[in-house]
């Protein structure tokens, strides 16, 4: 699917790393680095804006690797790009470790994943069908 996008950053274009990957790597366009202190959250932009279709979104979310190292994540995860949404994509990180972290310039700092989305009509009733689970939930299964 072909995607226009304005790329005002002086990073590459997002893109997938491997055939199979899932998502596009986002990466921070900044002009200098940027310290999170511990439990510190900040909206990284990235200098992209992205024109999707209808009927499609794009995800923001957070990348393994970066949690595991660094104890950084999307505190919105996964974050939501609406397909009219024509601003630039922001990343919103919060460092979740207890020692500060530094993000730089042209970090990978999330990624990327577009999906479709099916748009719901509501038929509203006032019943709706019984299930065997109900109204169980929040570990409800295994109880005896
Ligand atoms: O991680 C994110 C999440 C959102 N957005 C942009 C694109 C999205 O289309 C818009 C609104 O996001 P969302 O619906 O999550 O936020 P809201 O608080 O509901 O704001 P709004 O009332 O503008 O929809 O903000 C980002 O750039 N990065
Ligand atoms: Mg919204």
């Amino acid at each position: 699917m072909n995607v226009r996008i304005i790329n005002q950053s002086s990073n590459p274009l997002p893109a997938y790393a491997t055939g199979g990957s899932s998502g596009m790597d986002l990466r921070a366009d900044l002009s200098e680095p940027v310290t999170l202190q511990s439990l510190e959250r900040i909206a990284i932009p990235t200098g992209i804006f992205i024109e999707l279709p209808h009927g499609y979104e794009a995800q923001v979310r957070p990348r393994s690797g970066m949690a595991l190292k660094q104890g950084i994540t999307c505190l919105n995860t996964p974050g939501t790009i609406d397909a009219d949404y024509r601003g630039e994509i922001k990343v919103i990180l919060i460092n979740l470790s207890s020692e500060e972290q530094m993000i730089q310039h042209g970090d990978r700092i999330a990624q990327m994943v577009i999906q479709k989305i099916i748009a719901a009509d509501w038929i509203e009733t006032t019943t709706i069908n019984e299930t065997a689970r109900g109204s169980g939930g929040f570990g409800h299964t295994g109880k005896s």
